[in-house]
């Protein structure tokens, strides 16, 4: 049955020999989302993911991926999905170009392969052979065979790993006009500014448990949380906590007469919050606290 839900997940468990990796995770992935899966290395972001993509088998849960259960589903559903995965396949000596016009002819109703090779910055490389591509030039290449097929849902396993800012930056562009033409995109990432650029929601799975999902700007009721005031006084850099920063800055212009040097207003990062939902020692628990007024 279609619904408004891209993904429903429910009870998921995958267990390896020594290892359960997915431990009863449930998941909803709304259509014309993008929703980024944050974790550790081997949280278990890999193998649910797979299980989605109907390269593995659940042991456990139910597991609905555009109306089907991908580990039954046939070749239109696949035609419908779109895959980044994290290692690249090798067709070392065709050339950009070929490669992705061939993939093109997979599909019912692809993308224009010309147009896919210029979105990820590929147009000065589309007649070089695969094995002369840098590493972050195969990873552009692998997104563009991931969106030449024109899927109604993407998965990008940590897609811009080993891209320079501006390439990722591109890609961002890439993705952003991918979901305004109405794509769904799953997401992997360990770069917590591209969660935050890019997803509506985030989910955080640890030890193969989902601990929470939210919005970057809610996560870990990060929205309500205390704010930092810092600035620069004539015995050192000064930070003080408060609800009101706004005050606080009313009180240092006042205090200064004018600009009040070196200051900011901040409250946590995405990744400070994500690193305390997985018990680490976050920058905000160290730095400064002993100038707290
Ligand atoms: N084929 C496999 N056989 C046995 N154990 C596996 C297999 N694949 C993954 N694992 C184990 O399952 C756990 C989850 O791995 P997974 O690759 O899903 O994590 P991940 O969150 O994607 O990590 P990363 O961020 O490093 O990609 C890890 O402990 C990993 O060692």
């Amino acid at each position: 049955m279609e619904t408004d839900k891209a993904v429903r997940v429910r009870g998921l468990v995958k267990r390896y020999p020594d290892k359960v990796a997915v431990a009863g995770v449930d998941l909803d992935i709304y259509r014309g989302e993008v929703f980024a899966l944050l974790g550790p290395n081997g949280a278990g972001k890999t193998t649910a993911v797979e299980i989605l993509e109907g390269y593995r088998r659940a042991d456990k849960g139910e597991v609905d991926v555009l109306g089907s259960d991908p580990a039954r589903a046939d070749r239109y559903w696949r035609a419908r999905i779109g895959i980044v995965a994290q290692s690249s396949r090798d067709e070392a000596e065709l050339t950009v170009a070929e490669l992705v016009h061939h993939f093109a002819g997979y599909y019912p109703s692809p993308r224009d392969p010309e147009e896919v090779i210029a979105a990820v910055g590929l147009e000065e490389k589309r007649k070089t052979r695969t094995r002369k591509l840098s590493g972050g030039q195969r990873r552009r290449l692998d997104v563009a065979l991931g969106v030449v097929g024109n899927p109604e849902l993407l998965f990008l396993d940590e897609p811009t790993t080993g891209f320079d800012p501006e390439a990722r930056r591109q890609f961002w562009t890439l993705i952003e006009n991918l979901r305004t033409e109405g794509t769904t995109i799953l997401l992997t990432t360990h770069y917590l500014d591209e969660a935050e650029q890019l997803a509506d929601r985030v989910g955080v799975i640890a030890d193969g448990k989902m601990l929470e999902v939210a919005t970057p700007e809610t996560l870990g009721g990060r929205g309500a949380r205390t704010a930092r005031v810092s600035w620069l006084a004539a015995d050192g850099l000064r930070e003080i906590r408060t609800d009101t920063p706004t005050a606080e800055v009313s009180r240092l212009l006042a205090q200064y007469g004018g600009e009040v040097p070196e200051l900011q207003v901040r409250r946590p990062s995405l990744e400070d919050i994500y690193l305390e939902l997985i018990g680490k020692p976050t920058a905000a628990d160290v730095d400064l606290e002993g100038a707290v007024r």
